[in-house]
């Protein structure tokens, strides 16, 4: 697998080998050994699924506050995604900025989210499903978000936003945030 470092100090973008064969295809999508040579979270302790019918569909930004901030390693099972790492953790020299990448569930790609940055998607096919692997346990009381519209993060999302929770629509604004102490 290959594990590029992106824009934002902690996040990766992960893409398997993919062996093709006449019955499809196989890969590998976690090793602890090649992880932890890179220096990754090797630990995961839930895995959850999100299904989106419509394309268009916009899910976060979310993230938990310590002492369950949570590494996040997703893909897309079915479809694909425009997926976003917002960094929010105090003194970073990149807080406030965002990096995006294309997950295609034919790629078989997995984003890597460090802790203390909010993570978001917006879905560019309909029925996606979104797998996730935590780090943490959810922790519903530290739970946090920020605004996926926010003019200061002034992310370019691919598609008009058809469908959102009333949750992610009321979020706070960067502005008005706390930065996050892990
Ligand atoms: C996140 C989560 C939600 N739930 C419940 C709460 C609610 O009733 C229902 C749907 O939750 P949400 O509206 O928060 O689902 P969603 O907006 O898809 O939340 C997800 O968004 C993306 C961007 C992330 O990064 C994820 O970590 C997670 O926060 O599922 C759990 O039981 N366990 C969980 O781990």
């Amino acid at each position: 697998m290959k594990i590029t470092p992106l824009s934002i100090a902690g996040a990766y973008h992960i893409v398997p080998e993919k062996r093709g064969d006449n019955r499809g295809a196989f890969a590998r999508l976690f090793c602890s050994d090649h992880f932890d040579a890179a220096g990754l979270n090797t630990q995961w302790v839930q895995m959850n699924l999100s299904r989106s019918a419509q394309q268009g569909t916009l899910r976060g930004l979310h993230f938990q506050r310590a002492p369950f901030s949570e590494i996040k390693l997703v893909r897309a099972v079915t479809g694909k995604v425009y997926d976003v790492v917002v960094d929010l953790r105090a003194g970073s020299e990149t807080y406030g900025a965002h990096c995006g990448v294309t997950l295609d569930s034919d790629q078989m790609d997995t984003l890597y989210i460090p802790q203390g940055c909010a993570h978001g998607f917006q879905t560019l096919t309909d029925n996606v499903e979104l797998h996730y692997m935590h780090s943490a346990p959810y922790a519903p009381d530290h739970e946090g978000g920020v605004r996926f519209d926010d003019p200061t993060l002034a992310i370019a999302w691919p598609l008009p936003v058809t469908e959102t929770s009333p949750r992610d629509r009321a979020l706070p604004l960067l502005p008005d945030m706390k930065p996050l102490i892990l």
